[in-house]
């Protein structure tokens, strides 16, 4: 899942979510509660954090926080055109910004991830806490359906089951409705 909505500031790590936020991370519980979850694994930023604290509580699951998980980092500070910034890493899925990650860098990282969560728990339910970019880059992987106009149209919270044989998505389905 993509985190619920927090509201913009440079500190990647520790912004927290917003008031409607919250709420949506409400919903979230409400949602996932009887999915039969066994493991809550997250990126380290609290948004994404704080968006399944309520559901590990809910299910009483420890929330394994994994580095692979966190956004995409797209230059070293920032940017002055986001949305040409974010295109061009698109475009060219090894071209890199000074100091960030091209796509094929941060979707090694992700798709590492989750392989190595697949085989630890192997025919489990697991919920993944993170972010828009690395989320599609992750999908896009298995499936070049979910490119950057997929992107785009994501909400925040945003939520797909993903159901894989062994290392092969075989579904996906949209879980969170705005
Ligand atoms: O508001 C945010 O958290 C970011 O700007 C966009 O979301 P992301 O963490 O999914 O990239």
């Amino acid at each position: 899942m993509r985190h619920a909505h927090s509201t913009y500031t440079p500190d990647e790590l520790g912004r927290p979510l917003s008031e409607r936020g919250f709420l949506d991370a409400h919903e979230v519980t409400g949602l996932l509660q009887n999915e039969n979850i066994d493991h809550i694994v997250s990126s380290p930023y609290k948004r994404a954090i704080q968006t399944v604290e309520g559901l590990a509580k809910y299910v009483d699951k420890k929330i394994e926080i994994v580095d692979g998980y966190k956004e995409r980092k797209l230059a070293e500070g920032a940017v002055e055109n986001f949305d040409l910034a974010i295109k061009k890493v698109w475009n060219d899925f090894d071209f890199a910004w000074e100091g960030g990650e091209s796509n094929h860098t941060a979707q090694k990282r992700g798709v590492d991830a989750i392989v190595q969560l697949i085989d630890q728990f192997n025919g489990q339910n697991i919920v993944i806490s993170t972010h828009g970019n690395i989320m599609v880059l992750i999908m896009n992987y298995f499936d070049p359906r979910y490119d950057f106009s997929f992107w785009e149209q994501l909400t925040m919270p945003d939520i797909y089951k993903l159901t894989f044989d062994s290392t092969q998505l075989i579904d996906v389905s949209r879980i969170w409705s705005p």
